[in-house]
């Protein structure tokens, strides 16, 4: 698997909180790839180094380096807009804009100048159906988006972040506010679309990393513990605590 993210000897500080410790990881490209490893131990963190969230964070410094396609992402003549549109990004909690199911789609397209409605009519519909909402929505899509269940809004913001044909999505536990069922649609989701785009979710569960994702990366303390295909990882992890983690033993 060809990676179109890198990490090399990246170290990230809050304030001086050491939250990463010299991580070295490559992130394949057009496959999921999952971070898991108990609280606090800065899955969330590395993540928001992957399009520049952290830089929100007063206090923050980083040292090493985050490469996409090869290109440093923390060099000083990177647009973080367009890092940003290239690698979209879906939250915990669903956070609809309060405008219509369509608008909601729409909005990156529009900010990004297509204004022919046949245009945008044929992007919200293509991510709506990547995101597996369509054919729930698609009567309805002048209605508010703040009208739909917790689950469908979720599958709303992936579709929002799709619209852009970003190259890259992160996930940061975006099922762990939702129910089974909502849960199982969104994994089968990213099932379907993750030979299309790259994909990295943070999970506190492991039976979903062992569900969706190819390659797995156990953390702990900022460290990167392990990182291997999903099956190897779960099957014959080589680290114990990697071994210890995933039989239960803690976290
Ligand atoms: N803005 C911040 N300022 C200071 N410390 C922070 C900040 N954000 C996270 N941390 C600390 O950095 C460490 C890693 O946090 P992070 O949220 O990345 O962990 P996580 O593995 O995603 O945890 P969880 O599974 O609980 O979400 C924790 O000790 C956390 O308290």
């Amino acid at each position: 698997m060809e990676p179109i993210i890198r990490t090399e000897n990246l170290d990230l500080y809050y304030e001086q909180f050491h939250a990463l410790k010299s991580v070295n990881l490559d992130i394949p490209e057009k496959a999921a790839t999952a971070f898991i490893g108990p609280s606090g131990c800065g899955k969330s963190t590395l993540l928001r180094t992957l399009n520049r969230m952290n830089d929100q964070i007063a206090g923050t410094r980083i040292e090493g380096l985050v490469s996409l396609g090869g290109a440093d992402i923390y060099d000083k003549n990177m647009e973080v807009e367009s890092l940003r549109k290239r690698v979209g990004m879906v939250f915990q909690q669903p956070n609809p804009f309060p405008k219509s199911i369509y608008e909601n789609v729409a909005y990156g397209p529009r900010l990004q100048g297509i204004k022919k409605k046949s245009e945008l009519d044929e992007i919200v519909e293509e991510s709506l159906k990547q995101a597996a909402l369509w054919d729930e929505v698609k009567d309805f899509q002048k209605r508010s988006a703040l009208g739909l269940s917790g689950g469908q809004q979720q599958r709303l913001c992936i579709a929002r972040a799709l619209a852009v044909k970003p190259d890259v999505l992160l996930m940061d536990e975006s099922t762990s506010a939702l129910d089974p069922i909502s849960t199982a649609k969104i994994e089968e989701l990213i099932r379907q679309i993750k030979n299309r785009y790259t994909i990295v979710m943070v999970t506190h569960n492991m039976h979903q990393a062992a569900r969706v994702s190819d390659k797995t990366v156990f953390f702990l303390n900022g460290e990167v513990i392990e990182a291997a295909e999903t099956k190897t990882l779960f099957s014959t992890p080589e680290d114990s605590r990697t071994e210890d983690y995933i039989s239960g033993r803690f976290g």
